[in-house]
């Protein structure tokens, strides 16, 4: 870590000396450092959206200081740590006053400081242990709080905590986000709605993977990825970013909502906010704690980061009686789960190949505890984050390395993969050596390249790589892509093994599909073949393939080439039906599935190619722009010329840039770079409009062009898309302004089960009519389509007054268009 965590540490290590043990002097200098400590991750964590500390080493550093200062009131410093909320907002946004300041909570770690809570308020209030006294419990969402400010019923103003006096002005940004209604009825004609603004753990980790694969910075934890995400200053950005809100407080009222805290949270849920469904009224300690252990079970399946579970008391009349103290409310308390952190060593270091050929390391750690949960494995991003750097090149953990071999600390947020936090360096062995990072790929034995501002090393192997090409087809069959029903990642897995897919195409061509369907796509002696070159990979090689042959029932001997080889040769003839595990009806399913895919719109097909940096919001935006598969071709076709141009002068810039320091040969260079441009052979008009036009489409840029037209012009790769193409049927979506459908332009939910599509097709076929598909039923919505089994989503839309149909009426709606 910084300086500051080693000065946190000792600072932190001075607990050994109980506070009245020290003199003054010792204390003022120890609530010195704690201050610089404290303020330095402040920033960090709230202005930068990335903690330099844990945040048990936070919150233990500010108990010390809150100690240190109840036994020297004299010596608390005028910018106390106690005293601080988040931090001052950052430049470039607006600021934003708030009317009635948004706070921190105290903080409760032990079953006993329950118990305590209850006591302290019924002290103040003057009540015997006999009268009610009612609280609230709900998760605490470990997000960013965001202010919402609705006049008349519009979503007027959004700003942040900040420091808790002045946020940051983050409407534009606000409105990107869907749980956040723009408009509601009913509501106070001015009313602050706050709560908290959070990333779910699987969007966290889809948007990290975009992240690296474009070079970008990567979030530490789902809270910083949804604080970094909404304090964009272009809220384009926040738009890409799938950012969701939990409703659970309120600031500026004109009108009160509800006489308790349970009914305001009811009215805000009733005006289309989510509120999230743990909350729960808790009559004392007892129901509080059973409240406690209900979330702490919960926590691990709840799909978002929860810190812990804040108790209010219920009565805002109480409420309004107890008030707030500096920087807290007297009424409420957040009970904290412990730290998920824990240490163990570092067995190996494993190396995975994606389907972007990304080379990503694995720590194999001896299996430990860490909140609940046995872990044993642990992301390691990429090369510099092992070496202690991160994206921006910047030093994490101090700059200290990652080694196989050290005694390492595991941190755990949830249901996201672990990481590693910390090294204790005094544990590394004598003998240690820093991790050398491969540089080939431990699949395929190809060349591992890192290129030029790329923070991942890429296999070079393309289809010969097994890692890549099974990932690839996993990709291809995944549920936004060709989605087939019973050909899932494991089926994939097994079809490549015997040799039956090796692309896309071959899924189109299973044996046993036609009478003559026993085609062999790939010989398997020819994949084995380059693996055999490198004694070393060969064992690997056989070893994988004869263990996918004894799952298929088929026992062979992974010593002998031959041996395995002849087996997958021999099973291969055979059609599918006669597989074990396969039999007569799951083939003819699993062949019925592929057949239905064969019409399939274009959006789908582009993003199944698994290109890299074209997601599915990028492959649709391609097949709105191009309209059919033709157009699309001619045009990365007719942009190859331009787009080769382009890379050689980003290379030439990059070494200028590389050499700005030498005049001389930067001329060179420059000269060099004015070539490409000018020389000989001059571009053709057509690509460079061609390229343009790529350019140009909203949401693609210079690195996604670059990348799609590569994929396109790749001979390997060109000629396995061409003989996909030939089997399907690829249609258009159409472009909603050109939609007629009633549907268009309106928001819709679905909810309940669907009989006669599945959730994903209904959705994809209600956006290319120019619909917008939610998860939620808020104002926004226009339309509820409701299967059997409906529930929450059905009554909320009945109590909004949303137009609820069922499957059969969604059905009508969309017949003729
Ligand atoms: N690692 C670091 O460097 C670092 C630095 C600063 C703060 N922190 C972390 O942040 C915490 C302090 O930050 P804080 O001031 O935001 O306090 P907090 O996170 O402990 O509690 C207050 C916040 O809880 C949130 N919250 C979530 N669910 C809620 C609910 N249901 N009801 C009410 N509030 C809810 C609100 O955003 C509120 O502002 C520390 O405990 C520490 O863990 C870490
Ligand atoms: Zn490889």
């Amino acid at each position: 870590m910084t300086g500051g965590k080693d000065e946190g540490k000792r600072a932190g290590e001075g607990q050994d000396l109980a506070p009245e043990t020290l003199s003054p002097e010792q204390a003022q200098a120890e609530l010195a450092t704690l201050a610089k400590t404290l303020n330095a991750a402040n920033l960090a964590y709230h202005r930068e959206d990335t903690p330099e500390i844990s945040d048990a080493d936070y919150d233990r550093l500010k108990r010390r200081n809150a100690a240190l200062e109840a036994q020297f009131p004299d010596l608390k410093r005028a910018d106390s740590p106690s005293d601080q909320v988040g931090a001052a907002p950052a430049d470039g946004f607006g600021k934003v006053r708030h009317d009635i300041r948004m706070l921190s909570l105290s903080n409760a770690f032990e079953d006993g400081d329950i118990a305590e809570f209850d006591q302290r308020i019924r002290r103040y209030l003057n009540l015997s242990d006999k009268d009610p006294l009612v609280f609230t419990a709900e998760p605490k969402i470990d997000g960013l709080s965001l202010s919402l400010l609705y006049e008349d019923g519009e979503l007027t103003r959004a700003a942040t905590r900040g420091d808790g006096e002045v946020g940051e002005n983050v409407t534009a940004n606000a409105r990107m986000i869907e749980d956040i209604p723009q408009r509601i009825a009913g509501a106070p004609a001015r009313m602050e709605v706050r709560g908290e603004v959070y990333m779910s753990h699987a969007d966290f980790e889809a948007l990290n993977t975009r992240q690296t694969d474009a070079g970008a910075r990567t979030f530490a934890n789902p809270r910083n990825a949804a604080a970094g995400s909404l304090r964009q200053l272009d809220a384009e950005v926040t738009r890409h970013r799938p950012l969701r809100f939990f409703a659970y407080a309120w600031g500026v009222l004109s009108d009160p909502l509800a006489e308790t805290q349970m009914k305001a949270i009811e009215r805000l849920a009733s005006f289309g906010f989510e509120t999230n469904p743990l909350t729960r009224l808790c009559d004392g300690p007892k129901e509080m704690l059973a409240q406690y252990r209900l979330i702490e079970e919960r926590r691990a399946t709840l799909g978002y980061d929860i810190d812990g579970v804040v108790y209010k008391v219920d009565d805002l009349a109480l409420q309004a009686r107890l008030g707030f103290r500096a920087t807290t409310p007297r009424w409420a308390i957040a009970h904290k789960f412990p730290a998920e952190l824990a240490w163990t060593w570092l067995e190996a270091i494993d190396i995975q190949v994606g389907r972007t050929a990304a080379l990503s390391p694995v720590a194999r750690l001896t299996p430990v505890t860490v909140g609940g949960v046995v872990v044993s494995n642990a992301t390691l991003h990429n090369e510099d984050y092992i070496a202690g750097r991160d994206s921006r090149g910047a030093e994490i953990r101090g700059g200290k390395d990652i080694r196989v071999g050290d005694w390492v600390q595991v941190y755990r947020a949830g249901d996201v993969i672990p990481k590693i936090a910390d090294v204790d360096m005094s544990k590394r062995p004598d003998n240690s050596v820093p991790y050398e990072f491969p540089v080939t790929c431990p699949e395929c034995g190809s060349d591992a390249i890192r290129e030029e501002g790329d923070s991942v090393r890429r296999c070079a192997g393309g289809l010969i790589c097994p890692a890549q090409a099974t990932e690839k087809l996993k990709h291809f069959v995944s549920r936004a892509a060709f989605d087939i029903e019973g050909l899932g990642a494991r089926q994939v897995e097994f079809l490549y093994a015997m040799c039956w897919i090796s692309e896309p195409a071959d899924i189109f061509t299973l044996p046993g599909r036609d009478q003559d369907g026993d085609r062999l796509t790939a010989d398997p002696a020819k994949r084995l073949a380059h693996g055999l070159e490198d004694p070393e990979r060969r064992v690997d090689l056989l070893t994988g393939l004869a263990e996918m042959l004894r799952t298929a029932g088929v026992p062979v001997d992974d010593e002998d080439p031959a041996h395995v080889v002849a087996a997958i040769r021999h099973l291969a003839q055979r059609p599918l039906a006669q597989i074990k595990g396969w039999g007569e009806k799951s083939a003819d399913n699993l062949f019925a599935a592929i057949e239905e895919r064969r019409r399939i719109p274009l959006n789908r097909v582009i993003f199944a190619l698994g290109i890299r940096h074209v997601g599915e919001v990028v492959a649709t935006d391609l097949a709105r722009h191009f309209n059919t598969w033709e157009a699309l071709l001619t045009a990365l076709d007719a942009a190859r010329p331009a787009q080769e141009r382009y890379l050689a002068v980003e290379a030439a810039e990059a070494e200028e840039r590389a050499l700005a320091a030498d005049e001389g040969r930067r001329a060179r260079v420059k000269e060099a770079r004015d070539k490409v441009w000018e020389g000989a052979p001059t571009l053709e008009d057509s690509a460079r409009a061609a390229w343009a036009d790529l350019i140009d489409i909203d949401g693609i840029g210079a690195k996604v062009a670059v990348s799609l037209v590569a994929a396109f012009a790749q001979p390997a790769e060109r000629g396995s898309i061409n003989r996909l193409a030939e089997w399907l049927d690829i249609r258009k979506i159409a472009t909603p302004e050109a939609s007629s459908s009633p549907v268009a332009g309106k928001t819709l939910v679905f909810t309940g089960t669907l009989v006669k599509m599945t959730r994903p097709e209904a959705k994809a076929r209600a956006e290319a009519l120019g619909a917008k598909v939610s998860g939620s039923v808020s104002a926004k919505t226009d339309l509820l389509i409701a299967g059997p089994g409906a529930g929450s989503k059905a009554r909320k839309a009945a109590d909004l007054g949303v137009e609820t149909i069922d499957e059969d009426g969604w059905l009508n709606l969309i017949a003729d268009t």
